[in-house]
Formats: C-alpha cells, structure tokens, sequence
C-alpha cells in the first residue's frame, strides 16, 4: 500500500530525525513504535506531505489508478490522505457539527446535501451525534481525538495517520478511540505512531520500532515475540539491589508489583538463581531492540 526507501532528513540544527528509513506498509493497522524523539513525527509530517524530505522515495498505491510519488505529487496524496496530527487543536467556541461543515467544506464537499451526510455519517461513525451541537471547548480529550478522526476520514481516504492519538486519554476513552481505529483499519491503511506498546500490541497486525531516525525492527507483532520465547527471565528483587541487576544483565524493564520491582532481564540462559523464564510480549521486544541499538550506538 505504501512503500518508503531510504527516507532523510535532517534539520538546520543538525539533528538526523530520519536516517535512511524503509518501510513496507500493508492495508490495515500499521504501528509505529518509538520512544520520544525517534522521529515519528517527523516521518508523519513527511508522509502528510507537510515537510521536506532530504533524500528517499514515498509510493503510494492508488488502486486502479497509478501509483502516486508522496514526495513529489502532493496535491494527489492530499485527496487520499487522513491526517490527525499530534497537536491537533479546535476552535472551541464551535460546535462539532459547524466545525466538521468546515472541514468538509475545505475537503471540496461543496454540495449542501451530500455534504450533510457525510458529515452527519461521520459524527455517528465516531460516536459523536449526540453531542453534535456541543463546543468543542466543552469535549473531553477523548472526545476531542474522536472529532479529530472524524474530520480526518472526510474524502473517504486511503491512508489515514494518526500521530500519538492516546496520550493522555483514560483507558475508557483509549479503548473506545482503538475500537474506531480497527473499524478504519479494515477498509485503509492506517498508521498509528505511538509510544504506548500496547497501543500496538492490541491493534496492530504489522509494526516497526523506530529509534534515532532509524528503523531497528518491523514486520509482525507475534513473529518478533516468538523470536524472543525462551530468552526473557523475571524476578522480584529489592529496590536496593536494582542498581546492580542493571549493571549486571541486560534489564529490559522494572515494574512494582506491590510496591516491589519486577525485572524482565534478557539472556539466552538463566543470568542466576531466583530467575524463572516468562513468556515474552511486545513490550520485552521493544525494550530488547532499545537495548540493543543503545549498545550498537554507543
Ligand atoms: N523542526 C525541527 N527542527 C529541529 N529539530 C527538530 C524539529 N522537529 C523535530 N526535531 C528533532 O528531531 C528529532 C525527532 O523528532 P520527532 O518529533 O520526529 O520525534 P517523535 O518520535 O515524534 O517524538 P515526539 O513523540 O517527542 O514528538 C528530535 O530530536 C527532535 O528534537
């Protein structure tokens, strides 16, 4: 569906957010997982065609039509482009209906009639029919990243980017924000740039883990788990102690289990006594890849 090779960029300051990333992107949920600062922002703005790329290439599928150049040919990405950004604002003395009008009116939707279903249809879509005639001032965070799907879904798009969409969102309204997305992500090619693993672990059938512009892993959420069975060890220690498990194993994560940590450490073998095997998720290949690459780099 999307095709990316070799994508640079770095900024005036000097700073390389993109570093020669590829990237193969299938119809459905498509995670992009990385820590702050990996460039996932930068590779979204890229791909909505709001800046620059300074070397690689960007295919999109059209369907029947020809492939569109995503670096090049922006107008024709635009007409098949969905984008909630990371910062994505309201009016809030606006109502979600007047500002949805808006929109869809900005999208080209100049017949009074059919734009009134697709915007109606949308608002229902999302869940948001109820309240159509609320400020959006008014609207709960969850709220407000539901009208911003809403809005991105005008025009009826083939790829649809969602930049960190569940920051800050309580589990109710992440989980009812994930439902919409599986629903999109049925019919187009939704990217989902995240730094929640289980964002992914719950949506996505394919992913990639970024990190300093680069990509360190991508392809299948239970393929890359599965690569991991047998190599990941836990064990409750003191906090006392931490320090020196850090120093000693390759930890890939410390979690309070009832006010004690909880290690994950990474080893193809028992790193000593007192650990037992677990079976790995995407959060122990995510720290695992980190891990690695920090190593690598440093
Ligand atoms: N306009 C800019 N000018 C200079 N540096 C930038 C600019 N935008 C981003 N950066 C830097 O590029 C790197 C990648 O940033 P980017 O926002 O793409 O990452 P991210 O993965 O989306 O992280 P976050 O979740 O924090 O936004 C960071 O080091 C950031 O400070």
């Amino acid at each position: 569906m999307l095709t990316i090779r070799d994508l640079t960029k770095t900024y005036a300051n000097g700073v390389r957010a993109l570093d020669g990333i590829s990237l193969d992107i299938p119809r459905g949920m498509f995670g992009l997982l990385g820590p702050n600062g990996a460039g996932k922002s930068s590779l979204m703005r890229t791909l909505a065609t709001l800046q620059e790329a300074d070397a690689g290439s960007a295919i999109l599928d059209n369907g029947d039509g020809p492939a569109i150049d995503v670096l090049r040919d922006k107008d024709a990405v635009r007409r098949q482009l969905g984008y909630l950004p990371q910062d994505f604002g309201v009016y809030p003395k606006v109502s979600a209906l007047d500002l949805l009008e808006h929109f869809a009116v900005l999208k080209g939707l100049t017949n009074r009639k059919q734009r009134r279903e697709v915007v109606d249809g949308l608002l229902h879509q999302v869940n948001l029919w109820n309240v159509r005639k609320q400020k959006l001032g008014g609207f709960s965070g969850g709220m407000r990243q539901r009208f911003g799907i809403a809005q991105a879904l005008l025009g009826d798009p083939r790829l649809v980017i969602v930049d960190e969409p569940t920051a800050g969102l309580d589990p109710e309204e992440r989980n009812r924000f994930l439902n919409l997305l599986a629903e999109i992500g049925e019919n187009v090619a939704v990217i989902l740039s995240t730094h929640i693993v289980e964002d992914v672990t719950d949506l996505c059938p394919s992913m990639a883990i970024v990190n300093k512009g680069k990509v360190l892993l991508s392809g299948e959420p239970n393929a890359a788990i599965a690569a991991l069975s047998d190599q990941v060890w836990r064990k409750q220690v003191s906090k006392a102690t931490l320090s020196s498990y850090e120093t000693r194993f390759t930890v890939l994560s410390t979690r309070l289990v009832g006010g004690q940590p909880v290690i994950h450490v990474f080893s193809p073998d028992s790193p000593e006594e007192g650990f037992e095997r677990v079976a790995p998720d995407l959060e122990d290949v995510y720290f695992q890849r980190l891990r690695q690459h920090a190593r690598v780099a440093a």
